[in-house]
């Protein structure tokens, strides 16, 4: 339940009214009126009994008082648990109903390719029968994540490639996984080792199916496309998925692409992760958000090159595509995980929380904002149902650490090393000298409501893209997304992010000081 709908049933010192950026008037309630009514007469008599008494009544009723705040404050609060109880029962009792359904779909595939040996990749365990147990504890196996073995439309099998994730350290070449040790002997609390070095994808069968994504009327990426169809069906015999448009361009160009795949509609793209091993795009960054945006759900690696002006997530180079992909065929490749925030936007006319919109998932950012209206945007926000602030500016941006160097860098955040877990907090223009920029852990839900009393709606807007109308009462609610973005790294996720502030941003670029001159003696 919103906050301010907890508000709006109106039985405890929760409602009252958050003026001034959420100061709350804890002094609406007033459990001993009596008590009250004899201190609102003014003391007559100069007897110092009398003042004496009057005193010891005051203390009681502020004593009465606490006990009834506390005690309203403990009511409201065990409401609220009760409801997040409730929703969490019906949200399992769902999951549960899904996760048996994918179990039973996933039993009929493995049955399926036991039974046609052929089909099977050779390294993989999964394949070999021994479904479940293929994923150690040492890092994490693609098919966890990525069901694979869906059949297409002609009823064929595509077999995805099966893969390892593991965190990598330089000096280590060990394939071991580190863990986070937090040591509680003798009461000391330590944490010895750090887990999130670098992630490493390791190919445990040969990838067969790319999807290759570009960046539309641009005649550079068009002939660097069909250059790279040719290279990569000639040379690696690999499976091709494009997009219908770049499917009818490149037919276009010749009768020979007609082994080019592509889908009709929007299930098939929902199913697409099921099928590709490999996703390449051809652009800029907004390439890489185009191709994120086309997985609601687990995303394939993506290999970005560079074809745009700025590229902070495209660090691969076009002019050398092939050493590029040969060496990623092959692997192990570095993978920078990129979070993604999951927005569920609750409109005040629905029933329950969970009668929601579909999710956006955004791997920049979503923005709130007051799009054409020249009023004030008015926010209120909460953090896990605790109030946080009420924005009064243009807007606000949710940004995850990839979308650091986006949006929220020109509005003042700081920049984010993109493997960082976190939930950058931006305002947009705040009208409010000391509003300053946060960033929230990833664990936490944020709460964006539009006020009944503002003066305009606010948009909201997800990696640029997609604008909703958020009409007085609506929210926006946003938490981590449990499926990342994984994109491949020419170097490392610590250079890559580096060489792009570099050479992006000219980031703290001046002359060096000259050794010529006064010197502290
Ligand atoms: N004032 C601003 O800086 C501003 C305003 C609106 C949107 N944007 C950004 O544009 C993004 C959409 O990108 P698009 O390419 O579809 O639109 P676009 O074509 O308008 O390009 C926007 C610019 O943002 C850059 N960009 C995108 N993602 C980035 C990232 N993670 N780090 C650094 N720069 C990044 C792009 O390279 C491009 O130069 C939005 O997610 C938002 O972050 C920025
Ligand atoms: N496959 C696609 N289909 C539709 N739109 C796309 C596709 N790829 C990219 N776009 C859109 O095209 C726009 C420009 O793409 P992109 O940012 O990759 O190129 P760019 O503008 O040349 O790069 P840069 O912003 O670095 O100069 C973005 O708004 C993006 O969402």
């Amino acid at each position: 339940m919103a906050p301010n709908k907890l508000n709006s049933s109106g039985k405890t010192s929760m409602s009252c009214s958050q003026a001034e950026n959420g100061f709350v008037n804890s002094f609406s309630l007033f459990p001993e009126k009596a008590v009250e009514e004899i201190l609102q007469s003014p003391i007559q008599g100069s007897d110092d009994h009398l003042i004496e008494f009057s005193e010891a009544l005051r203390t009681v009723a502020k004593a009465l008082r606490q006990v009834a705040e506390g005690k309203a404050s403990a009511q409201a609060e065990a409401a609220e648990w009760k409801r997040k109880f409730e929703l969490e029962r019906d949200r399992n009792l769902k999951f549960e109903h899904t996760e048996k359904s994918c179990f039973e779909h996933q039993v009929d595939l493995d049955d399926m390719r036991t039974n046609s040996p052929a089909k099977q990749p050779t390294s993989c365990n999964v394949a070999n029968g021994q479904s479940g147990k293929c994923c150690s504890r040492n890092g994490i196996c693609s098919h966890e994540v990525l069901k694979d073995g869906t059949p297409t439309s002609d009823s064929k099998i595509v077999k995805k490639a099966s893969f390892k994730l593991s965190w990598f350290c330089k000096d280590d070449q060990s394939d071991q996984y580190k863990h986070d040790i937090v040591s509680f002997e003798r009461g000391n609390i330590t944490t010895a080792q750090r887990s999130s070095k670098q992630i490493s994808l390791k190919w445990q069968s040969c990838p067969q199916t790319v999807l290759i994504l570009t960046k539309p009327n641009s005649v550079s990426v068009q002939i660097l496309c069909s250059e790279m169809v040719r290279w990569l069906r000639q040379q690696k015999n690999l499976h091709i998925y494009v997009e219908p448009r770049v499917r009818v361009e490149l037919l276009a160009e010749s009768s020979y692409f007609n082994f080019v795949e592509t889908w009709n509609d929007d299930e098939e793209v929902l199913r697409l992760h099921t099928k590709v091993d490999l996703v390449v795009t051809l652009g800029g960054d907004g390439t890489v958000l185009w191709a994120a945006s086309m997985f609601k759900g687990p995303v394939p690696p993506i290999v970005p090159f560079s074809l745009g002006s700025l590229g902070f997530m495209t660090p691969f180079y076009s002019e050398h595509y092939k050493e590029c992909l040969e060496s990623i065929l092959k692997g192990p490749i570095s993978i920078t995980l990129r979070h993604r925030l999951q927005c569920h936007v609750i409109r005040e006319a629905a029933k329950n929380e969970y009668e929601t919109e579909e999710p956006m998932l955004v791997l920049n950012e979503v923005t709130i904002d007051r799009g054409i209206s020249s009023f004030l945007t008015n926010l209120e926000c909460y953090c896990d149902d605790s109030f946080v602030t009420c924005v009064q500016g243009d807007g606000l941006i949710l940004s995850t650490t990839s979308g650091s160097t986006a949006y929220s860098l020109a509005a003042g955040g700081s920049m984010v090393h993109p493997q960082v877990p976190g939930i950058l907090f931006t305002p947009i223009c705040p009208h409010s000298l000391s509003f300053r920029p946060m960033i929230f852990p990833e664990h936490v839900t944020l709460r964006v409501q539009v006020p009944f009393n503002s003066r305009s709606p606010a948009w909201a807007s997800f990696d640029g893209k997609d604008r909703k109308q958020l009409a007085p009462g609506d929210a926006l609610v946003c938490s981590m997304a449990p499926w990342p973005v994984p994109t491949a790294c020419l170097d490392d996720s610590t250079n890559d992010f580096l060489r792009s502030i570099h050479e992006g941003l000219h980031w703290n670029l001046r002359k060096t000081q000259s050794f010529d001159g006064p010197r502290e003696t």
